[in-house]
């Protein structure tokens, strides 16, 4: 095994996430995962329901970043407007789109039910 390969592998994706990061959306979803992360805190969470949040946040912030490489590869390969470039793009958000509504839901159904119960 080839362990200097390994830390640069480890330092390309870490100076990804950090990259990720600097996007607005990936702002607003970062926010979002430390909200929920202190309102489960606060409301209290079995092991199940935050395996459940952590891998709902998780899944949203990679869908995330998958859409911004490939928004990335799309202005690379198309600066200029072109219908394929818009419907790769259109695409890639929509996929997130669908992922973070399904997630809202799930956190709500979670939530919910234990701010009534207290
Ligand atoms: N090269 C292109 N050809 C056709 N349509 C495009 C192109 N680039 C962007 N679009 C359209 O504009 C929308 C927004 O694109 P994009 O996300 O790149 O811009 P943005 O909102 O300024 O993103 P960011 O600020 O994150 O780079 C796309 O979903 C697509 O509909």
């Amino acid at each position: 095994m080839d362990l200097h390969k390994l830390v640069k592998s480890f330092r390309y994706a870490f100076y990804g996430i950090f990259t990720a990061l600097t996007e607005q959306n990936m702002k607003i979803h970062f926010v979002s995962a430390v909200v929920v992360i202190i309102t489960g805190l606060f409301t209290g969470l079995s092991i199940f329901e935050w395996l459940v949040i952590i891998l709902l946040i998780a899944l949203v912030i990679s869908t995330e970043m998958v859409n911004t490489a490939i928004e990335t590869v799309v202005n690379l390969v198309s600066p200029e407007f072109h219908p394929l470039a818009k419907k790769a793009k259109d695409v890639a958000a929509g996929a997130v789109l669908v992922f973070a509504i399904a997630s809202a839901i799930i956190g709500l159904l979670i939530f919910i039910p234990k701010w009534f119960e207290q």
